[in-house]
């Protein structure tokens, strides 16, 4: 089979095929690759991601695409965003702005295939499915108004349009350029009458959720010819309590590693606009470098803590399976980009070839792995901040033993659901660093620890991070740190190492954490 294909578009930096070309297929007996790509790449690059698909990894890779909702801009303005801002308008009982904002959805996802769809039975497919899909949305949104209420299960539903209209848009665009693309949605991928099992507590998910998921992840990609190629959305449900609250947004990410998981794939590629992990964001840092290689424990750290390159459940998925994730830019696809694994892989000029060497749990020098270069300095690996977090001291009355001090403590924290990012702690009197996600959760928190002893309670502030799987063995870089930080007139309200010793964090006030940062990262990252 052939498919006219049409010349390059300026939706693509990378130069198109002209003429007809054949159709391109998976190969079964190649190793899975599963491919996240994000909602802004969608947007801006669609035929950049064919081209990363196509001629760069089929040839070598059984290949598996999951997306993300269609930004054009920024991920502010994107559609995830704007569908929550349409279930906003429709509870308001006289409003229709929520009708256009899905009308501005549906034309949005028109017109981009308009632009680079070429074959017009591929397109006229896709303009039905995506008023179809849109249709359905606006009946949802209709009742919703008529009963005056959106439950975190059905803003799920209204969210999830954003992954199915992406992933149609996606499907159509390869197919139009000659690859065997299925859509796949992941909608209903969980039976809704297992979910009450799957929760240790109202929002911690199981393993063996976890472990279904996958599963049924698998099961459901296996029913597909093998030649196909899946475009899955990465949004999937039913989840326990709803994927907003219990995974939160970003779940793209976790859905591409469960589906790595379960296909037992090579690698997983997160594909973004940014090169890959760098040593601090190079939005607030200038000097930043990118990082060729980390281990899960520092990405874990790093997107705890604020760095946004990856969902922060992702790693705790794939770490386990030893399933190297490389993070790559869109915009660059013959780069490298970050890879995270355990041990710093060999050298070598394909960046799939590069297989990660097995860890034999020894904290030897990864540095044996690049025989011959320039011997790695030991430095921290990336410093990271977090904002709108609030800090709670509680200082006790001595009422009860410092053990049941501690408990009540995270027990009456637990009940209004605040999740503690840093603890400093002394026998009766503790410091708590927690992101405000609820402003009247932490002033109800604050009423209930008083019972314990005084309350101090303060917001505005930024815990900033230092990470580095190297700072186990580095003498003085906690002392480094605060005197870089004193020097320059930063003051810490706060210190905590974290256990696994690959991280120390402090609480500064949000307006002088870039330049905490910044200084950071000038003294200690050379
Ligand atoms: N250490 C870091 N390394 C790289 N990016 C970082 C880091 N910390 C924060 N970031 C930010 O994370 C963002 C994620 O990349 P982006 O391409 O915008 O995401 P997406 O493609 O998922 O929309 C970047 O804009 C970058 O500024
Ligand atoms: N579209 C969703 C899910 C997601 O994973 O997004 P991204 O891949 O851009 O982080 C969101 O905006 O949260």
């Amino acid at each position: 089979m052939t498919i006219e294909q049409p010349p390059s578009s300026p939706l693509s930096p990378f130069p198109t095929r002209t003429g007809p070309v054949h159709l391109q297929t998976n190969n079964p007996k190649f190793p899975w690759l599963v491919q996240k790509f994000g909602g802004t790449s969608v947007g801006k690059l669609p035929l950049g991601i064919v081209e990363v698909v196509n001629r760069k990894y089929l040839p070598t890779n059984r290949v598996a695409i999951v997306c993300s909702a269609r930004s054009t801009e920024s991920k502010e303005l994107g559609t995830t965003n704007r569908l929550l801002r349409a279930a906003e308008e429709a509870i308001k009982a006289e409003s229709t702005e929520w009708v256009d904002i899905i009308e501005g959805i549906q034309e949005s996802h028109i017109a981009a295939a308009r632009e680079v769809v070429k074959a017009r039975a591929i397109f006229d497919e896709f303009r039905v499915e995506v008023e179809r899909e849109c249709r359905s949305l606006r009946g949802f949104l209709g009742a919703a108004q008529i009963i005056n209420e959106i439950s975190p299960r059905s803003k799920d539903v209204i969210i999830g349009t954003g992954e199915k209209l992406s992933c149609m848009f996606m499907t159509a665009v390869l197919r139009d350029r000659g690859v065997d693309a299925e859509y796949i949605s992941l909608e209903n991928i969980l039976p809704p009458n297992h979910l009450p099992t799957y929760t240790a507590n109202s929002k911690t998910l199981t393993p063996s959720f976890y472990k279904t998921l996958a599963t049924l992840l698998e099961f459901r990609i296996r029913s597909l010819p093998a030649h196909k190629v899946p475009v899955i959305t990465g949004f999937f449900s039913p989840v326990p309590g709803s994927l907003l609250t219990t995974i939160g947004r970003g779940y793209t990410d976790l859905c591409a590693a469960l589906l790595s998981v379960s296909l037992k794939a090579q690698e997983l590629q997160i594909w973004k606009e940014v090169d890959g992990i760098f040593t601090a964001d190079p939005r607030k840092v200038p000097a930043a470098r990118l990082v060729s290689f980390i281990t899960p424990e520092e990405a874990a750290e790093l997107t705890y803590y604020g760095s946004e390159v990856l969902h922060p459940l992702t790693m705790e998925q794939v770490v386990t399976v030893g399933i190297p994730v490389r993070i790559l830019n869109v915009w660059k696809p013959y780069s490298s980009g970050t890879i995270i694994c355990a041990k710093k892989p060999t050298k070598a000029a394909h960046p799939l070839t590069l297989t990660p060497p097995v860890s034999d749990g020894e904290d030897d020098d990864d540095d044996e792995y690049f025989e011959g270069e320039e011997k790695e300095k030991k430095l921290p690996t990336a410093v990271t901040m977090k904002k709108d977090i609030h800090l709670l001291t509680i200082h006790s009355n001595r009422k009860s033993l410092s053990h049941g001090f501690l408990a009540s403590v995270f027990q009456t924290l637990d009940q209004h659901e605040l999740a503690i990012d840093l603890i400093s702690t002394s026998e009766v009197h503790v410091s708590l660093a927690l992101l405000n996600t609820s402003p009247h959760a932490i002033a109800a928190a604050v009423e209930a620890l008083e019972v314990y002893g005084s309350v101090d309670a303060r917001g505005g502030l930024c815990i900033v991070s230092l990470v580095g799987r190297h700072m186990k063995h580095m003498v003085g870089v906690a002392g480094r740190m605060f005197t870089s930080l004193a020097e320059a007139g930063v003051n810490v309200e706060m210190i905590s190492q974290g256990a696994s010793e690959i991280g120390i964090s402090c609480v500064v006030r949000e307006e002088a954490a870039v330049g905490a940062v910044n200084i950071l990262h000038a003294k200690l990252f050379w």
